[in-house]
């Protein structure tokens, strides 16, 4: 369904700065599947986006969608997919009826078509009772769905949605998705969907298939299963007295299935009990704990062995979680930055003219490589 190798996007801001947006990227979608592509802000998700739906052209490289090249057939491509982009598609005075079926129209449907097409989705969107209103009165919510009802209208095969619940509430967000996962199931064929998301519980929910993008190429690609799998792995946390953090991370180092140590200052903790293993001090008193996390394999498992190594040290283990890994853990594990602190929320350091620009002396950073976070 879609097909590009080596496909990039650099745009020239100036005589001496071109960001370099899209880096050769090669992937193909087979039809039905629902992508979800991640990435902090400035990774080139919309930017790739944008050349897939034809309306930038890629600087080299080739794309393919739904059999047809984005440069050679453009009008081939739109024909068949549908775009929501982030701004929203609707006329705000139009009524949202009228809106669908002239959407409608416009991509060459006849009246009584577009007429029977827009009630459907109407319908299906749960938007029928606001069908005489106009888009500017509808919630945020409900046009969200107008816009996704927009991007339906011609009844693609492939549709693309640019972060298609940010900005809405968490009960609105998992309304929008009830409603596309709703929509897919019942076309005709099913439905690929291409998503971009700044919700990682919505890519790990939701997606057959994670896409993680950074810095304008592809760094994983896989199901959010294999992925947590393979690139991060269960966290182990023991809260200990500080004076134990180092004995016990070599302890945990030396355990079977450990990927990574790292201890982490706990901060002070008062009213420690008097007599808790490996606590000297008599009676209640304030010190400081140390966090010893390690990443393994197999958390639930590994934790008992830890316990029985950490107890024959002498040191008494204070608390234990055992939580199992986020996409965001992925990300950490394959860029050493959080999706979280770069930016995935809001503007970070990669925004707009982060490390993807050429300047006048200074080539563009490489991409980063998969590296050991915690270590
Ligand atoms: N028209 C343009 N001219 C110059 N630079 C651009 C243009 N469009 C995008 N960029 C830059 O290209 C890079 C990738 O942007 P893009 O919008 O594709 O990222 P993104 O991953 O979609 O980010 P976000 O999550 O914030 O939407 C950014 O550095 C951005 O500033």
């Amino acid at each position: 369904m879609i097909r590009t190798r080596a496909l990039t996007k650099d745009f020239v801001v100036s005589r001496t700065r071109t960001v370099h947006a899209v880096r050769g990227i090669s992937l193909d979608v087979e039809p039905g599947e629902l992508v979800a592509v991640l990435g902090p802000n400035g990774a080139g998700k919309t930017t790739s986006l944008r050349m897939l739906t034809t309306l930038i052209q890629p600087t080299s490289g080739t794309a393919e969608v739904a059999g047809w090249d984005v440069v050679d057939h453009p009008d081939r491509v739109r024909a068949a997919i549908g775009y929501v982009g982030q701004g929203g598609a609707g006329g705000a005075s139009q009524h949202v009826r009228d809106e669908l079926v002239t959407q409608g129209e416009i991509y060459g449907l006849d009246r009584r078509t577009a007429k029977a097409r827009a009630a459907e989705l109407l319908e299906a969107l749960d938007l029928t009772e606001q069908a005489d209103r106009k888009v500017e009165s509808l919630s945020g919510g409900q046009k969200r769905r107008l816009d996704v009802a927009v991007g339906l209208i011609h009844a693609p095969s492939l549709l693309f949605l640019d972060e298609p619940s940010t900005g809405l509430d968490p009960h609105n967000r998992a309304n929008l998705w009830e409603h596309i996962l709703r929509m897919r199931t019942a076309a005709a064929e099913p439905m690929t969907i291409v998503l971009t998301t700044h919700y990682l519980d919505e890519a790990d929910t939701f997606a057959e298939r994670v896409i993680v993008v950074d810095h304008g190429q592809v760094i994983a690609d896989d199901t959010a299963d294999a992925l947590k799998a393979e690139l991060a792995g269960d966290l182990v946390t023991l809260r200990v007295s500080d004076e134990h953090g180092a004995a016990l991370a070599a302890i945990a180092e030396r355990a079977p299935g450990t990927r990574s140590v790292r201890v982490a200052d706990g901060g002070v903790v008062a009213g420690v009990p008097a007599g808790a293993l490996g606590v000297r001090a008599q009676g209640a008193h304030t010190e400081r704990e140390s966090t010893v996390e390690i990443r393994t394999a197999d958390g639930p498992g590994a934790t008992p062995g830890l316990l029985r190594a950490a107890d024959a040290a002498g040191i008494g283990v204070r608390r234990v979680d055992v939580a199992r890994p986020t996409l965001d853990d992925v990300f950490l594990g394959l860029t050493g930055r959080s999706l979280r602190e770069t930016g995935v929320d809001g503007a970070g350091p990669d925004g707009p003219d982060g490390p993807d620009t050429t300047g006048d002396a200074t080539t563009s950073t490489s991409a980063p490589t998969k590296k050991e976070v915690l270590a």
